[in-house]
């Protein structure tokens, strides 16, 4: 697994296990996101999700926090930057550039593997914009959260308003985000944004890795395929969604892992699956 990575790195939690952690590598910066960031998250999501090792994935951070948002630094260049004196083209390439930073947190979204995040320390801004394309998220007692933006005389533009309110509600998000204010991991989890608090960092790691590893356990189609009805699902009628899981079992269904399943449930023992393949064309979810 490649894993040179300027922002990043990816680590194998051990050499039977198919949960990797992909951790937010900056601590110097405490894991602000750069612009390198952005196009390195999309790379690694998509060859994690090529990788047929790869079940589950852990977004962590490292050092002090889990992500500070934004890299500061990198702020102005991207709000000033412009190869043109013209205004409309100089906007239609900030908007551009907004796009393709969105996208790194919607390849968390669209891997078609489940994404974890264990938040521990600071998760700002940005960072809430990440953790909210993941599909569980967990955290330390020391965890705290901001949505930062308006303090930046900016509207948050990479996901929070648009998936925080199915996770916490519409007035939790809209206050949340209206306020900028710091919230704690108790409020977190009594909100839902968090399924769960940890004591530490190092039982964050500890229990998120054993969640992980029993996802993993389970058969891939099953588990993928419960995350891609999900997601679909959230913008579709009840109806609209039962159609549409009916369509996806009615192929699914006739899976060797079926079978596998259920023989193991009745005789006792731990099911074998094999592994999903990668895509045959690329940038197809
Ligand atoms: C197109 C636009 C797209 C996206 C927009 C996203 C918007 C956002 O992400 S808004 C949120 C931006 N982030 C922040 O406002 C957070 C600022 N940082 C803090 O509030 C604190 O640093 C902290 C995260 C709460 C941690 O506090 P503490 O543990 O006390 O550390 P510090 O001493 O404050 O910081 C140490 C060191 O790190 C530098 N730093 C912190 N955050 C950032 C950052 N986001 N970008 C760059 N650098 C950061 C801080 O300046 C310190 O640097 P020194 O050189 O050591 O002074």
């Amino acid at each position: 697994m490649e894993s040179s990575y300027k922002t990043l790195e990816i680590i194998r939690n051990n050499t039977d296990s198919s949960v990797f952690h992909l951790i937010l590598n900056r601590p110097s910066h405490l894991n602000a996101l750069s612009l390198d960031s952005f196009i390195e998250l999309p790379k690694a999501l998509s060859s994690l999700d090529q990788n047929p090792d790869v079940s589950v994935i852990i977004i962590s951070g490292a050092g002090k926090h889990f992500c500070s948002g934004i890299d500061l630094n990198s702020l102005s260049s991207i709000s000033q930057q412009s190869s043109s004196d013209d205004k409309g083209r100089s906007s239609e390439q900030l908007r551009r550039k907004i796009k393709s930073m969105q996208a790194a947190n919607t390849a968390i979204e669209q891997c078609r593997k489940p994404v974890i995040a264990a938040i521990h320390g600071a998760c700002i801004g940005g960072g809430v914009d990440l953790i909210t394309a993941c599909d569980i998220r967990y955290c330390s007692e020391d965890a705290f959260f901001s949505i930062k933006e308006v303090d930046l005389a900016i509207v948050a533009d990479l996901g929070t308003l648009q998936r925080l309110p199915s996770i916490v509600g519409y007035a939790n998000a809209m206050e949340l985000a209206l306020t900028a204010r710091r919230f704690s991991s108790r409020e977190a989890k009594d909100l839902g944004l968090v399924s769960q608090i940890f004591g530490s960092k190092s039982e964050l790691d500890h229990g998120v890795t054993k969640i992980a590893e029993g996802i993993a356990s389970k058969s891939p189609l099953a588990v993928t395929g419960t995350k891609a009805v999900l997601l679909r699902s959230r913008e579709l009628s009840v109806e609209q969604g039962l159609d549409y899981v009916a369509t996806w079992n009615s192929a699914m269904l006739i899976s060797n892992d079926l079978n596998e399943a259920v023989s193991a449930q009745m005789m006792k023992r731990r099911p074998r699956f094999a592994k999903l393949i990668g895509n045959l064309v690329s940038g197809v979810h």
